[in-house]
């Protein structure tokens, strides 16, 4: 589903070239689940935005389902993420003035799905991650676990091949943490592929795959 090949990146810091990403090799299959862990500034969030076509590299391939990305334009790379690629962010980043069945209606309007269809999947997918009590409510109303629930909503509900996690529980307490990886790992069982991001030892563990990043080098064990 996903390979990288001998992918290279680097940031400019003042005179120096930063190394971000070492010749990374990786290969994601359909219905795999990943934790990237490592310490603070070895790469893992560049290595995720890269996943996610949100950022680019200077050398190397990706290539998603068959699809060489590194080849695509700007507009290209955007109509892949858009269908594709769903994101999970620490900070939920939802919008504060729309109730949580509008926030994760979002991405079906601008897929032009008419109304009918999209209240009948949003109310769907919030049903699934168990919300379905919670539809109408505003963030401002909503306890931190709530929030990521609709986020992961948002991220799901144009089925996805890839979902893309970057601290999903780093704003939570353990409890609503644990329930938030419950859920991540329930839909994997459904077939979801998933990379998360995370600092948090547990809830690495529970990944099927442990991949450790130290100055942009991969390890996988
Ligand atoms: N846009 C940028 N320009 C220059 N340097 C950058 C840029 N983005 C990140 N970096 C540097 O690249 C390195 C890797 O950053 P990255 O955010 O990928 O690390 P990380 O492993 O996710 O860290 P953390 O665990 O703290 O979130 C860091 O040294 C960071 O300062």
């Amino acid at each position: 589903m996903i390979k990288l090949q001998q992918v290279n990146k680097w940031f400019k810091s003042g005179e120096d070239r930063l190394h971000v990403l070492n010749d990374i090799n990786l290969q994601i299959d359909a219905g795999d689940y990943l934790s990237i862990m490592g310490p603070s500034g070895s790469g893992k969030s560049t290595l995720l935005n890269m996943l996610g076509l949100l950022d680019v590299f200077d050398s190397g391939e990706y290539w998603l389902n068959d699809v060489a990305t590194h080849q695509l334009s700007e507009e290209q790379r955007a109509d892949v993420r858009g269908q594709q690629i769903g994101f999970i962010f620490q900070n939920f980043q939802l919008i504060n003035r729309l109730t949580a069945a509008e926030n994760v209606a979002l991405p079906l309007m601008l897929a032009n799905m008419d109304k009918a269809e999209r209240q009948h999947t949003v109310s769907g997918v919030l049903s699934q991650v168990g919300l379905a009590d919670r539809m109408h409510h505003l963030p401002g109303q909503l306890s931190g676990g709530q929030l990521q629930r609709v986020a992961i909503a948002r991220a799901i509900v144009q089925q996805p091949a890839l979902i893309l996690a970057d601290e999903p529980t780093g704003n939570l307490d353990q409890h609503a943490g644990h329930d938030i990886i419950t859920l991540l790992e329930s839909l994997n069982q459904q077939g979801q592929t998933i990379v998360m991001v995370t600092h948090d030892q547990d809830m690495g563990a529970r990944a099927k795959r442990h991949i450790r990043m130290v100055d942009g080098v991969l390890s996988e064990e």
